[in-house]
């Protein structure tokens, strides 16, 4: 008591200024109410200053740098990424930030799994398989993992995830209004958002992210390119469990009936993939082909699709790689430039739940999506 009270604030032309140290008792506690300090075998960094200055002392060393920005709950697919970044970078950041301006608010922000030991854990094993390699001349480590606190990304404006809200926003038009943006209106804005802070911060040679979630990735590439950031933006092949689902953090709340269902979703984009990959080139005959493949699969009943469970389509795209516009089904795709065909599904809870776990399921939005290659026009 007696020493928070001489840390007390001094009086400075009739504005109260509180001491260094004060500020420093008051954030201390800030931050051990939001969040505790995580235990990592890697240098973990929670706020701006203590990363800027291993930055700058790397500038000076001529390091390079990659940064893999993820919300956590670590599977192989985030594990790819990082294992890229490790091949092309002498250190390499990775963030694990749950956003919550990308989050509607009835989304699912507060049940978003969060499995720190099982992460470090996973970085550690990659750590090893990399030092094992390192014989072969594979090059980069592990420097840090970044895991700021909200007050940290947002250190004015407490963040909204109202369509309106007010706060400073990086918002990528027209982009960030389709698909996803459609389903998801304050999406692309938190992460065009919390990505123009993250690349702030790390200031990386190069970032990584997934193909699974394309059309971030195309929407991060317009925004690197329009706001001159200095950095280059790689985009990994998505990974897939053995059935061919997209490997996902959210997979884990599907429960096991519901997850036998959902790999209809790869296997239609896959089968329209093969019509084009055989010479299809009509837009409307290869959305049909992945259509085909879940009326084919599950049964359809009022306007959707059945399983043990709803499984609702909410859009089956065919788009130009360069900026996701639509390729309209009247016309064909351009062989010189190739296409995407992305889709997203919502999966509802089981019709008859037969456990605890089912009857406390939520409904699961999934995506997922297939290059249409380019091919040599004769
Ligand atoms: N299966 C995958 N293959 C390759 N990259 C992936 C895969 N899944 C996610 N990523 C990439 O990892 C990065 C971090 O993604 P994120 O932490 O949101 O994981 P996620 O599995 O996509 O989670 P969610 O289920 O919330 O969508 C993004 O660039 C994302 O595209
Ligand atoms: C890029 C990202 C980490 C921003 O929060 C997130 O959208 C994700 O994990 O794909
Ligand atoms: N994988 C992108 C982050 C999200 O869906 O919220």
């Amino acid at each position: 008591m007696a020493s928070t009270m001489r840390a007390l604030s001094t009086q400075s032309r009739g504005r109260i200024r509180l001491s260094r140290r004060l500020q420093h008792l008051v954030s201390q506690r800030y931050l051990s109410t939001t969040s505790s300090r995580p235990t990592a075998p890697f240098p973990v960094f929670r706020d701006v200053p203590s990363l800027r200055t291993l930055r700058r002392q790397m500038f000076r060393d001529g390091k390079q740098v990659g940064f893999v920005p993820t919300m956590g709950a670590l599977h192989d697919g985030h594990l790819s990424l990082v294992r890229e970044a490790l091949r092309e970078n002498t250190d390499v950041f990775v963030s694990i930030y749950v956003n919550p301006t990308q989050f509607g608010v009835n989304e699912d922000l507060d049940k978003y799994p969060k499995t720190w030991e099982a992460d470090m854990q996973k970085l550690l094993e990659l750590k090893k398989e990399f030092r094992e390699a390192s014989e072969e001349g594979a090059v980069g480590e592990i420097c840090g993992i970044f895991a700021p606190t909200t007050k940290v990304m947002y250190p004015i404006m407490p963040p909204s995830s109202e369509i309106g809200g007010e706060g400073s926003f990086v918002t990528i038009t027209p982009i960030g209004k389709w698909l996803e943006g459609a389903s998801r209106p304050v999406f692309f804005r938190g992460v065009a958002t919390v990505c123009t802070k993250l690349f702030n911060i790390v200031q990386p040679d190069r970032v990584y992210f997934g193909q699974k979630d394309v059309q971030q990735s195309v929407l991060i590439r317009r925004m690197v390119k329009d706001f001159h950031i200095p950095t280059e933006v790689r985009v990994i092949a998505t990974s897939r469990e053995p059935d061919g689902l997209a490997m996902s953090s959210r997979n884990v709340y599907l429960g096991e009936r519901r997850r036998k269902d959902v790999a209809v979703l790869s296997r239609a984009l896959l089968r329209a993939q093969e019509a084009y990959n055989q010479g299809e080139l009509s837009a409307n005959a290869i959305r049909r082909a992945a259509l085909e493949v879940f009326e084919r699969s599950l049964e359809k009943r009022d306007g959707a699709y059945w399983g043990c469970q709803k499984i609702e389509i909410d859009y089956v795209a065919l788009t130009r790689p360069d900026d996701m516009t639509t390729i309209e089904d009247e016309h064909s795709v351009n062989l010189s430039e190739g296409a995407i065909l992305s889709a997203a599904i919502k999966v509802w809870p089981v019709t008859h739940p037969l456990s605890e776990e089912e009857k406390n399921q939520i409904s699961v939005r999934l995506i997922d999506n297939v290059i249409l290659e380019a091919k040599a026009v004769q």
